[in-house]
């Protein structure tokens, strides 16, 4: 039985085959703005995304991800709260049954809708795999999804994902700039972390904003229909 989010097999079930999961830097956590320190030594993060490193859109069996070319410094995060250059590999969203529910991260107990991980490696190591290991490995952005208008942005991600059915598929995805998925403001809560599902490797610098991006309710139900799609997918 591989890890998900059912009774038998869901996120309090995990540390039976991924002990780290009593580790002591693990994500997501509750986010409570006013215990948060401000740190005058952080400064804003610097994005910069070349939409020809966009490569495919892929379905993984737990979500939809967009990968990126990453053997260049075309698309990269720095500054922020790092320290070096880390290259953005690809970007997925966490979502839930429901409106009111799906991001992995909470902020003051909230939930909303859903979460976008834009994720970056550190080019300190050789590749995202070598990475994913270490401390200071990876950096991942943040994005909170809460319900209002509709997300142009995401529609087009939204469209391609009807072309890749079952588990495991794939279809090329060209042209795509991440950064028309991020909020205005980039104002951003940080922590070490780590990956949100096995193998919960300790290795995430966290950034999350604190400004939400908006998505109508058809494009999360949409998202919701073609999820169940992938976990029936899953199943099989
Ligand atoms: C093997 O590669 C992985 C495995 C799990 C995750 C989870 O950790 C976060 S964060 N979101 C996730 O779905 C991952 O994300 C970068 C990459
Ligand atoms: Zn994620």
């Amino acid at each position: 039985m591989s890890w998900g989010y059912a009774e038998d097999n869901g996120p309090a079930k995990w540390v039976a085959n991924f002990p780290i999961a009593d580790g002591p830097r693990q994500s997501p956590i509750d986010i409570v703005p006013g215990e948060a320190s401000y740190d005058a030594g952080l400064k804003p993060l610097s994005i910069k995304y070349d939409p020809s490193t966009c490569l495919d859109i892929l379905n993984n069996g737990h979500s939809f991800q967009v990968t990126f070319v990453d053997d260049n410094d075309s698309s990269t995060l720095t500054d922020g709260p790092i320290s070096g250059t880390y290259r953005l590999k690809q970007f997925h969203f966490h979502w839930g049954a429901a409106d009111d529910r799906g991001s992995e991260h909470t902020v003051a107990g909230t939930k909303y809708a859903a979460e976008l991980h834009l994720v970056h490696w550190n080019t300190a190591y050789p590749s995202f795999g070598e990475a994913a290991s270490k401390p200071d490995g990876l950096a991942v952005v943040g994005v909170f999804l809460q319900v209002g208008a509709e997300n142009a942005s995401l529609q087009r991600l939204l469209d391609a994902f009807d072309s890749i059915k079952t588990k495991g598929s794939q279809t090329s995805f060209a042209n795509f700039d991440p950064s028309t998925m991020l909020p205005g403001c980039l104002d951003y809560w940080t922590y070490d972390g780590s990956l949100t599902t096995p193998p919960l490797l300790e290795s995430v610098t966290w950034i999350v904003c604190k400004e939400p991006v908006s998505v109508s309710p058809e494009q999360v139900g949409l998202q919701r229909e073609c999820s169940d799609r992938l976990c029936a997918h899953r199943l099989e």
